[in-house]
């Protein structure tokens, strides 16, 4: 089998929402995928009303094929602070004409502000690995590791777009949606990520490059790149007017400044160019005046995170197969 579904970004490309359609009949939600965590869990009828501000829920009672996991619960804290837990059912998940007949949805009987606030978001899809899912007393499986043996090829491919809707693909490999070759590179998932290592990046288009190993994780569920603060503090020396505001909590430099493009290396002898405007993410006062970087540091993770600012310049292959990523320019 194979699979195609839209991917469409909310404002300031912070995130984007896949439509996910749960039980019989179906409940469609628009949900966020995310390559950094591997619970796939919703709002639903258990969500205190309180905690719920315009959000899609499921509601197992109103679907046939719904059956209670029961004794399961689970909690999870993401990296920013944000949490939700709750219980589990087993049900049918489709996704862009894929679907599993008994895949573990996890109903949020809590979800912190930070979800509450995010409207738009009816829950999140974790595909990475399955040994960091948060379901107790049993781990349960995520979507993508549920279809891996139907599907064609073992592998979903991501395509962000900047400011523009874009694909997940699932059990094969659209060759009309990059240019040139996929450069592939091995995965280590010992962590349960989706963990590669750049050999080193450049700042400009004239830049030098500059050999310097950088470990991190493909994560379509964070916004920006956060990489080590020798690498970023090097960014910004070329940024007129940038500076670290703690009060922002980042770098932070005129909306008007000129960017540079940024590359990672990826392989022997490929890079990704992030253009530079990908590298401003928004203003952070209401005039417009200061805007906060794409590009951030990584301090406190104890790893680089290669989030949306970087996997929307790429073609990008997610291989479970032959545990590796291929990125391509597009
Ligand atoms: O919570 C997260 C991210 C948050 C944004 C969405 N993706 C998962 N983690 C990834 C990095 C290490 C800590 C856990």
């Amino acid at each position: 089998s194979t699979g195609s579904v839209v991917t469409t970004p909310q404002q300031y490309d912070v995130e984007y929402l896949t439509p996910v359609t749960i039980g019989t009949p179906g409940q469609n939600l628009e949900i966020d995928i995310d390559t950094g965590s591997s619970d796939f869990w919703v709002f639903s009828s258990e969500t205190p009303k309180s905690q719920v501000d315009g959000q899609t829920c499921y509601n197992p009672n109103k679907s046939s094929t719904a059956k209670k996991l029961e004794g399961a619960t689970w909690e999870i804290e993401y990296g920013d602070g944000s949490s939700s837990s709750g219980d589990v059912y087993l049900d049918k998940v489709k996704m862009g004409g894929v679907n599993f007949s008994s895949q573990a949805v996890e109903v949020a009987s809590k979800v912190s502000a930070e979800f509450t606030a995010d409207t738009n978001n009816d829950g999140l899809m974790g595909l990475a690995f399955g040994s960091i899912n948060q379901v107790r007393p049993q781990k349960q499986t995520t979507f993508f590791e549920n279809l891996q043996s139907s599907l064609d090829k073992p592998l979903f491919t991501a395509d962000l777009k900047s400011g523009a809707p874009g694909h997940f693909n699932f059990g094969y490999i659209d060759k009309n949606a990059y240019t040139g070759s996929i450069t592939y590179t091995p995965v280590n998932s010992t962590q349960g990520f989706w963990m590669w290592t750049s050999p080193g990046y450049t700042i400009g288009a004239s830049g030098k490059f500059k050999s310097s190993p950088i470990e991190g994780i493909a994560d379509t569920g964070t916004t920006l790149l956060l990489l080590p603060s020798s690498v970023v503090k090097a960014y910004y020396k070329n940024v007129s007017g940038a500076s670290y505001q703690s009060s922002n909590g980042g770098y932070v430099f005129p909306c008007d400044a000129t960017l540079p493009s940024f590359y990672v290396s990826v392989g022997d002898d490929a890079r990704i160019k992030i253009p530079g405007k990908y590298m401003s993410y928004a203003p952070v006062d209401s005039q417009g005046q200061n805007c906060f970087g794409g590009l951030q540091t990584d301090d406190g993770i104890g790893f680089s995170i290669f989030g949306d600012v970087f996997l929307k310049a790429a073609f990008v292959v997610f291989d479970a197969g032959k545990e590796r990523l291929g990125l391509a320019a597009k």
